[in-house]
């Protein structure tokens, strides 16, 4: 195979730093679909991402110390002096924490250590074709643990047009939609579905792995709709295929594993009896045989 690395970014100047393609002599078709950095709303979304909607900080320093922040104050510190992710998961929820970055109402310095997502992708991408599994993201150069790679943006779609597009697909069909949940308190769970299949960012052509190299945080900066913040969750090396779990690796969320949707109670009434599983070629030792497959979208 002639492989060749293309000057070429993806991003078309929307990142900070190129994105590049591996093509393998145009033999397999890259596909069409607008490039965009960060969430768009889309059919059904509540709240357009683009709105500033959360209030912000006061501390006139260059970053924001949490005795006097009233960001850091509410939701705790989330990233250490070099930007790179704190611990983030509730061990007793099993849901991250939520996230909230200083944002463009705060009145500390562009240079605050709760900035980190809003300031894009700052680590080399490169696109490339996987064979078995499609396109796929690998990182040139070596990343720590921790460290922001990119977001999983895209159109920002409501329950319901998340629920049509994923009955609309095709066994053959890629499937983009991710969906989200949150701890909202007091039981409640509140979901984003973001699907960049037409409108999207690099995130989207980074496959699932059941021993993934990232871990998917929602973090919001200025808007209530989170943004799908992707962070390496061990020491990646230079050339390493990106990877996260689809079902955010979150035990509550009603992502089921199993082998047929079909044999499952009430599927036909839910209009679920044409979804087949699609086999995980991820290679790791615990895997779990089968993508999963978010039902929380098909239920009304
Ligand atoms: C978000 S896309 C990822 C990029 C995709 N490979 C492409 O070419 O655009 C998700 C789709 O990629 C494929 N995929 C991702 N991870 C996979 C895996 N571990 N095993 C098999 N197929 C996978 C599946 O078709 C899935 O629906």
């Amino acid at each position: 195979m002639n492989k060749r690395t293309c000057d070429e970014d993806l991003s078309r100047g929307h990142e900070s730093v190129p994105i590049t393609i591996e093509r393998n002599d145009g033999k397999n078709v890259y596909p069409n679909f607008q490039y965009t950095p960060e969430n768009i709303k889309g059919p059904g979304c509540d709240n357009d991402p683009s709105e500033v909607t959360l209030p912000g900080c006061s501390c006139r320093s260059l970053s924001c110390q949490r005795e006097s922040c009233l960001c850091l104050q509410s939701y705790g510190e989330t990233y250490d002096r070099e930007g790179r992710l704190l611990n983030q998961c509730d061990g007793a929820t099993g849901y991250s924490r939520p996230v909230f970055e200083c944002n463009v109402l705060c009145e500390c310095s562009e240079a605050c250590q709760n900035r980190v997502v809003q300031k894009g992708v700052n680590v080399p991408l490169c696109v490339f074709w996987t064979e078995a599994r499609g396109w796929g993201v690998k990182v040139l150069e070596p990343v720590l643990c921790g460290t922001f790679v990119c977001e999983y943006a895209g159109e920002a779609i409501g329950f319901e047009e998340a629920r049509r597009r994923q009955l609309s697909q095709t066994a053959q069909d890629m499937n983009y939609i991710i969906a989200v949940g949150e701890y909202a308190g007091e039981g409640q769970v509140s979901q984003t579905f973001v699907d960049p299949v037409a409108v999207g960012n690099v995130g989207r052509f980074i496959n699932h792995s059941c021993q993934p190299n990232l871990i998917m945080v929602p973090v919001r900066v200025h808007s209530v709709v989170p943004r799908l913040a992707l962070f390496a969750r061990r020491d990646i090396l230079a050339n390493e295929e990106l990877s996260f779990d689809y079902s955010g690796g979150h035990s509550s969320s009603e992502v089921e594993r199993l082998n047929s949707v079909q044999s499952m109670p009430g599927a036909k009434s839910l209009g679920m009896e044409s979804l087949q599983r699609k086999p995980c070629l991820c290679g790791a030792q615990n895997c779990a045989g089968f993508l999963p497959l978010d039902i929380s979208v098909l239920h009304h």
